[in-house]
């Protein structure tokens, strides 16, 4: 084990190293033979061995002093865990092949693509690296492409303009590194497709996402892409890749949590660098992305405006990382359910839209595991386990976001108590514009309306009041999911589905002593919420009223 002091003189000598073997390109290899040209399937199905987490990321508590420091900290350990992806033993495991083809041409002018779409970052992205080893291993032409749709589901310009303030920092970050990216304006079945052949793309790497829609576009394209381009996906935000933890729908996270923890040593791993890219002209010829004309073409809900506390970005998500690794973690295990704490991450944003890696975070709040075991351990069961956990619900079960998707015994006690009386029943326009009789509820949701964001316990407890207060089950998950997409800005993301399954149709929970309209479902109340914070303090913070009933 490093000291402090040794530890970055050690990263320091080992980065050195690396960037002149950076600087001389990728290593040389033996020639080319028709075996080491190889394609997606062979390579994504090879033994590879383990890659084993790098010998800097066992170091205690690192020696960071300031923003700045960080930033270069993690370049550090990317850059001492190898030159580049090709040195890298890659979990191949992390990939499947989506398209019968598996074989690239070699010829091909444009190379190979990676398709971005969940993962909008350029650092710590496996689906990025797979394509860049590929692109290697071919000595081909690398490019990075993103669809914008103008409308997608009931998103909003607050999460447009997140996500695009992100994927603008990604096409800065891929011109550092000669790596053109390209803003095709419109479904990706269309956009990628011409673009494929126009740019005769050879192989396009996509990553992976559980929800829906964006599994049917990767159907679509798939079906839509010339017979001889592969279609290769990796899953590059799980930390275990989803297919790898289960291959079925999991009860609880007692169920897949050992699952998942027993094979973290294999796939908690530190991360290459994505670097320059040798091959091909680069950037010469591409134009900088008129990134007006892309918020011109948005047709979204213009109303609900964009939020000051979250930059978007890898950028701002790091200094997001920093400040709870540096301020925050420590009371992260204690306070973590009291509102008026500033405990939690703050990160569900950036994880949602990709700029930062889930993995990256537990990666560096573990380095902190001697000072804080308990938080960094519940910080790790949340972000990984927990978040895990709703991608294998999401995946394995199609009525993720409707009571069609619940065990028989919630579906059955909401059923059975159907008709009883709810008194107060409000309306969607209500509950929207905070008018209930509850002051801690309405002042959730104004928080949720101005900020963007609502406390983790607070959002279960805001889930649960639209239960008691709506007039079916069905209306009441409705209408909790359709204001946490609008409004969140984490929002429309698999956390979000089970988080309401879970409030409203007990998901991953168990059977609780049976009352009226929640049947067996768990119950949660004011008076409950009185006995684990200050009420009145988190009230008076965002000013909700009580209004009669
Ligand atoms: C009704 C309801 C709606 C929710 N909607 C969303 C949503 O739209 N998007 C979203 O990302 N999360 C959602 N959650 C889950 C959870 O509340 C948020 O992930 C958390 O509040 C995000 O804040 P944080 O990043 O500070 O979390 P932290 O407590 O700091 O946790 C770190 C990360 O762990 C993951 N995590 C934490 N709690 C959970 C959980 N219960 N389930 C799954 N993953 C978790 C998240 O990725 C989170 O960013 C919802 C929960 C409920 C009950």
């Amino acid at each position: 084990m490093f000291t402090k002091a040794s530890y970055w003189r050690e990263s320091f000598k080992i980065a050195m190293k690396r960037t002149k073997a950076q600087k001389a390109g990728p290593s040389k290899k033996a020639p080319k033979s028709e075996e080491s040209r190889s394609k997606p399937k062979s390579d994504a199905e090879s033994n590879d061995e383990e890659a084993s987490t790098s010998k800097t990321s066992l170091v205690s508590k690192p020696d960071y002093q300031n923003f700045e420091q960080f930033l270069t900290h993690l370049e550090h350990q990317r850059i001492c865990t190898a030159a580049n992806i090709q040195e890298f033993p890659f979990k191949k495991k992390r990939v499947r092949v989506l398209s019968k083809s598996d074989d690239v041409k070699e010829s091909s002018l444009g190379g190979v693509v990676y398709w971005m779409s969940r993962d909008g970052r350029v650092q710590d992205n496996w689906a990025l690296l797979f394509a860049q080893r590929l692109a290697f291993k071919l000595e081909l032409p690398l490019s990075v492409v993103f669809c914008l749709v103008p409308k997608f589901l009931n998103a909003t310009i607050r999460h447009y303009k997140f996500m695009m303030g992100g994927l603008q920092e990604v096409e800065q970050q891929c011109r550092a590194l000669d790596i053109p990216f390209h803003l095709l304006m419109g479904p990706a079945v269309e956009k990628l497709p011409e673009f494929v052949k126009s740019k005769d793309i050879g192989a396009v790497v996509c990553d992976f996402a559980p929800l829906r829609l964006p599994r049917q576009w990767v159907e679509d394209v798939g079906k839509a892409l010339p017979k001889s381009v592969p279609l290769v996906q990796v899953d590059a935000h799980n930390v275990v890749p989803l297919w790898v933890a289960s291959d079925k729908q999991e009860y609880a996270a007692r169920t897949i949590r050992n699952k998942i923890n027993s094979k973290l040593g294999e796939f908690l791993s530190e991360f290459p660098p994505v670097v320059r890219h040798p091959y091909g002209t680069g950037c010469k010829n591409v134009n900088v992305v008129d990134w007006s004309a892309a918020y011109a073409s948005l047709q979204c809900d213009m109303e609900v405006g964009e939020v000051q506390w979250a930059t978007p970005g890898y950028k701002g998500a790091c200094q997001q990382l920093y400040e709870f690794c540096s301020r925050r973690l420590r009371h992260f295990n204690d306070k973590r359910n009291d509102p008026t704490a500033d405990a939690l991450s703050g990160l569900s944003p950036w994880l949602h839209f990709g700029h930062i890696s889930a993995q990256r975070c537990a990666l560096e709040v573990q380095r902190f595991r001697g000072q804080h075991k308990a938080s960094a351990d519940a910080f790790c069961e949340e972000a990984i386990v927990r978040r895990e956990l709703a991608d294998n619900f999401c995946f394995y079960n199609e009525h993720y976001d409707s009571l069609k998707g619940l065990s028989t015994w919630a579906y059955q006690t909401l059923d059975a108590h159907r008709k009883d009386k709810r008194d107060p029943c409000y309306s969607l326009e209500e509950l929207e514009k905070s008018l209930t009789y509850d002051d801690l509820w309405n002042s959730a949701q104004l928080q949720l309306v101005r900020e963007g964001k609502m406390h983790g316990f607070l959002r279960m407890y805001w889930a649960k009041k639209i239960l008691e207060w709506t007039a079916t089950p069905e209306r009441a998950l409705e209408y909790a999911i359709l204001l946490n997409d609008k409004y969140s800005l984490d929002g429309r993301d698999p956390n979000g589905y089970v988080g309401c399954m879970w409030s409203i149709g007990g998901v991953h929970d168990m059977g609780w002593k049976e009352r009226a309209i929640f049947g067996k479902v768990r119950y949660m109340n004011y008076q409950g919420c009185r006995r684990k914070f200050d009420v009145n303090a988190f009230v008076m913070r965002y000013g909700g009223k009580v209004h009669k009933k």
